[in-house]
C-alpha cells in the first residue's frame, strides 16, 4: 500500500507534449508500482476542448508514449488507470472560467475522497504561470485549511534574472515559498542524487574533494539530437538558458557545496544557496571573452545523412546567433575551492549522447617513479550521469615486469549490477517526492535567482556586445575546436568515446 496521502493532480496544459510524454508515462509506472494513493485523480485543464474520455483516448488509451509501458497488461489494469483521469477546458486565455474549475475540482474532491489535497501542475507556456496562480488563489485553492495545497512549476523559470526574480514574487504572494515545487528534472536522475551520496556517505573521497587535491572539475552534457521540433522555442532560449543555467548549475551546486547538517530538504537547499552564490561572476568584457565560448551546429553528413545546420531547422531565424553550444570556464570563490578551475559545456548534435562528471586529481606532489611516462596518468573520478550510469575511478597501477612502468587502470561501477536497479525515471520520481510533500529534489527561489545571478552577465556579453564570436561546428563533432583554447595548459577536453581502443581511460591531455 503506497505512503502517500490520498490527493487530486490537476495538470495545466493537459493537451500538451510534457503531459503526454513525460507525466503520465511517469504516473503509469508508479500505479504499477503501486505507489499511487487509494483514492486518487487526475484532472487535466487547457484550451482545447475534450471530453474526459477524449482525454483519456488521448495521454492514455491512444497514447504512443505508453504503448510499450503497457504492453502485456490485461484491458482492466489499463482502464482502471485511465478511469482516474478527468478533464475541463478553460477557454482560449485560461483566465474566464476558474470558478466552473473549482466547482468541479470540489466534485471530484467530494466524489473519489481526495482530502482536499491538491497539486496543480503547471505545464504551459511560462507567461501563464503567475495568471494561472492568481486564479487560483482568487478562487481559495490554494488555502490548506482543509487539506495541502502545492503547486509544481515547469521551466523556464525566468528568462534572465529579472524575469525570474518578478515570477518568484509573482508567485508568492499566492502561494507561500513551501507550496511552491520548482521542476528540474536533472535532480530527479538517480545518479545526480548519488553526487550527494558519493561525497557523503564515503570517507574516502571527502577529505579529497578541495583545491589541496583536485587540479580542476569538468562538466560534459551532450545531445546527440538537434533541436527537433522546438526550434521556436529554442531560438529564443539557447544552450545558456535551456541547459546551463538550471541543470548544469544544480550539478555544479552538489560538488561545489558544504557537507549539509542533515539531508532534509532545507538544510541541501540551504548549501546548494551557498555553493551558487560563491560561483564568481564574470564582469568585464575580457573576462567574458577569455572564458566563454558559443557555437551552433552547421549542416553535416552523419552515418551517410544530410542533417540540418541549425539555422536550418524549423522555427529558427535563418541569421539566428542562439547558441547551441556552450562552454564555460569559472571559478569558485570560497575556501575549499580556491583557484580550481570548473569546465562546464552543454550542446546539441554532438557525436553521442552523454552527461558526466569529471574530477580531475592533481598529480602526486613528488614523483617517485621518475621513469615512468605518466602523461595521461592523473587519478580521475568519472561520475557518469547517463547513459551507463555509473562510477568510474581511473588509478596507476604497476605494468607487470621489471621496472616500475605505471598504467592506469579503473574501478569501473554501473549501476546496472546492482541487484535492486530498478532506477525510477526523473519525473516518476519528481512527481512521487511532490506528491509525498518531499522538496528536497525541487529548486527553492534563492537557488534559481542564485544561478541566473550568474549567468545573466554572460548571457548580456553575447547578446549585446558587437562581434562576440559565434563559431560553427559541424553537426556530429564535438564542438568547435577553439574550446580547448579554454582549457589551461595542455588540457583537452575529455570527449567520452572518442579513441577509445588507445586510451579507454577518456582523457583530457595534459
Ligand atoms: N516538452 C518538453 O519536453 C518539456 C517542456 N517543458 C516545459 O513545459 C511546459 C509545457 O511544454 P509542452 O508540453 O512541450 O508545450 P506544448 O506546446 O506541447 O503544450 C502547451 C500546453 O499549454 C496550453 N497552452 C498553450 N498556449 C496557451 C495559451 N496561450 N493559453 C492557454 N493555454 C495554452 C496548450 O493547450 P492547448 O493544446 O489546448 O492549446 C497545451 O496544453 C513549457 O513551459 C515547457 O517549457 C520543460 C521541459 C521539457
Ligand atoms: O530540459 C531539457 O533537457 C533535455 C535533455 O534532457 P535529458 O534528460 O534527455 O538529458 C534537452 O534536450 C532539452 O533541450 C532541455 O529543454
Amino acid at each position: 500500500m503506497s505512503k502517500t496521502a490520498n490527493q487530486m493532480l490537476v495538470i495545466f496544459g493537459a493537451s500538451g507534449d510534457l503531459t503526454a510524454r513525460k507525466l503520465v508515462p511517469s504516473l503509469y509506472n508508479l500505479y504499477k508500482a503501486n505507489q499511487l494513493p487509494e483514492n486518487f485523480v487526475v484532472l487535466g485543464v487547457s484550451r482545447s476542448n475534450l471530453t474526459d474520455g477524449e482525454f483519456r483516448k488521448k495521454v492514455v488509451l491512444e497514447s504512443s508514449y505508453l504503448t510499450d509501458k503497457v504492453k502485456g497488461d490485461t484491458e482492466e489494469v489499463i482502464n482502471t488507470f485511465s478511469d482516474k483521469f478527468f478533464y475541463e477546458d478553460l477557454g482560449d486565455d485560461y483566465s474566464l472560467e476558474y470558478s466552473k474549475l473549482a466547482t468541479r475540482i470540489s466534485d471530484l474532491n467530494n466524489k473519489y475522497e481526495t482530502g482536499g489535497n491538491y497539486i496543480f501542475y503547471l505545464s504551459t507556456p511560462p507567461s501563464l504561470y503567475e495568471v494561472i496562480a492568481k486564479n487560483l488563489s482568487e478562487q481559495g485553492l490554494n488555502n490548506e485549511n482543509k487539506g495541502w495545497k502545492r503547486i509544481i512549476v515547469e521551466k523556464p523559470f525566468g528568462y534572465n534574472l529579472e524575469t525570474a526574480k518578478n515570477l518568484n514574487k509573482g508567485l508568492q504572494s499566492y502561494f507561500n515559498e513551501t507550496q511552491i515545487y520548482r521542476i528540474d528534472h536533472y535532480l530527479g536522475k538517480e545518479t545526480v542524487q548519488n553526487l550527494l551520496v558519493t561525497r557523503f556517505s564515503n570517507s574516502i573521497f571527502e577529505p579529497l574533494w578541495n583545491r589541496n587535491y583536485i587540479n580542476h572539475v569538468e562538466i560534459t552534457n551532450a545531445e546527440a539530437g538537434g533541436v527537433e521540433k522546438r526550434g521556436g522555442y529554442y531560438d529564443k532560449s539557447g544552450a545558456l538558458r535551456d541547459m546551463f543555467q538550471n541543470h548544469l548549475l544544480q550539478i555544479v551546486s552538489l560538488i561545489v557545496m558544504e557537507p549539509p547538517i542533515d539531508a532534509s530538504a532545507l538544510e541541501i537547499r540551504n548549501e546548494k544557496v551557498k555553493a551558487l552564490k560563491s560561483l564568481r561572476i564574470m564582469r568585464d568584457e575580457e573576462t567574458l571573452f577569455k572564458n566563454t565560448v558559443r557555437a551552433q551546429y552547421l549542416s553535416s553528413v552523419i552515418d551517410g545523412e544530410k542533417v540540418k545546420g541549425y539555422r536550418e531547422e524549423e522555427g529558427v531565424d535563418p541569421n539566428s546567433k542562439t547558441e547551441t553550444y556552450a562552454a564555460i570556464k569559472f571559478f569558485v570563490d570560497n575556501w575549499r575551492w580556491k583557484d580550481v578551475p570548473f569546465y562546464v559545456r552543454t550542446a546539441k548534435r554532438m557525436p553521442t549522447k552523454v552527461t558526466e562528471v569529471v574530477i580531475h586529481f592533481k598529480s602526486p606532489h613528488h614523483q617517485v617513479f621518475k621513469n615512468s611516462d605518466l602523461k595521461n596518468k592523473d587519478n580521475q573520478l568519472i561520475i557518469r550521469i547517463q547513459p551507463d550510469e555509473g562510477i568510474l575511478i581511473k588509478f596507476g597501477v604497476k605494468v607487470p615486469g621489471q621496472g616500475f612502468k605505471v598504467e592506469r587502470a579503473n574501478l569501473d561501477f554501473y549501476y546496472s549490477n546492482l541487484a535492486e536497479n530498478n532506477v525510477m525515471e526523473a519525473y516518476e520520481r519528481l512527481l512521487l517526492d511532490a506528491m509525498q510533500g518531499d522538496a528536497t529534489l525541487y529548486a527553492r527561489a534563492d537557488e534559481v535567482e542564485a544561478a541566473w545571478e550568474f549567468v545573466d552577465p554572460i548571457l548580456d556579453y553575447w547578446e549585446n556586445t558587437p562581434d562576440v564570436n559565434i563559431y560553427g561546428y559541424s553537426a556530429g563533432v564535438w564542438g568547435p575546436t577553439n574550446s580547448d583554447d579554454l582549457l589551461e595548459g595542455n588540457l583537452r577536453w575529455r570527449n567520452p568515446g572518442e579513441n577509445l581502443a588507445d586510451d579507454p581511460g577518456f582523457c583530457l591531455i595534459r
